[in-house]
């Protein structure tokens, strides 16, 4: 379990998180929903050793995250879907998903059969550059990318951002196979409140810095949630 205690998050003078408290349980779907700006990312940020606290800890299953180099946290399971993707656009899909193999041992260094099935056309494109890839065939290779790292939790930064309807529907199974098949921790961070609702188990809504309501996801208030996700 991904466990984030009362963290503080800083640019400079200006606090982007605020006590932030937050679990994310192992074979469940965790979805953190807030507007743009409220810090969605600064928490991911935070998690994966992108930006240091200025206060709280973060522990996964029992490992104290806080501190270690985003590298070890990769070692110790955690993977990572960035914002924009973040992919090579001059290495191929093959040299792209073959970047998730720097926290693996040797024996480790190969792609999981399991990311063709899938995402098929990772595997019809392996030879195309990334920067040739559509926007959503990008998320694909980007969330190939992590899951060859073979991660034990998930985290992904608005998987739906500028994708087509059809892709965001495969991308939701594959996250949905994901949980059932490996019992993995996936945490979302999201302003796609209907994706969000469909998929989560677990829902915190984000607002300035500061989360102000959490609950399962089938209680999940959607006038309240609305009004967090309009300016
Ligand atoms: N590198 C940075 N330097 C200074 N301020 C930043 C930086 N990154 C983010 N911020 C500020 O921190 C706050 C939270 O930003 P963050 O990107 O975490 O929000 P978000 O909810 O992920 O929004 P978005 O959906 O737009 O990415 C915003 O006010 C933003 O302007």
């Amino acid at each position: 379990m991904l466990n984030v205690e009362k963290v503080n998050l800083h640019y400079g003078a200006a606090q982007a998180l605020r006590g932030v408290s937050l679990t994310a349980e192992m074979g469940r779907i965790t979805c953190v929903l807030g507007r743009n700006g409220v810090g969605k990312s600064s928490l991911l940020r935070a998690i994966t050793g992108q930006h240091p606290l200025s206060g709280g800890s973060i522990g996964f299953n029992d490992v104290k995250l806080d501190g270690m180099a985003p590298y070890n946290r990769a070692k110790q399971g955690v993977g990572y879907v960035p914002q924009g993707r973040e992919i090579f656009p001059l290495l191929t899909v093959k040299e792209n998903l073959e970047s998730g193999y720097a926290p693996l041992k040797r024996s480790e260094r190969f792609i999981p059969n399991e990311i063709f099935s899938l995402f098929p056309v990772l595997h019809t494109m392996l030879g195309r550059r990334g920067g040739d890839l559509s926007g959503g065939q990008q998320q694909q290779l980007a969330i190939g990318r992590a899951l060859v790292t073979r991660p034990k939790i998930l985290v992904l930064d608005e998987p739906t951002e500028g994708i087509q309807p059809s892709i965001i529907k495969d991308i939701g199974r594959a996250i949905r196979y994901l949980r059932d098949s490996t019992g993995m921790a996936i945490l979302l961070v999201e302003q796609y409140l209907d994706f969000c609702r469909e998929l989560a188990d677990h829902v915190y809504i984000m607002d300035r810095g500061e989360i102000v309501h959490e609950g399962a996801a089938e209680t999940l208030d959607t006038q309240e949630a609305r009004q967090h996700l309009t300016v």
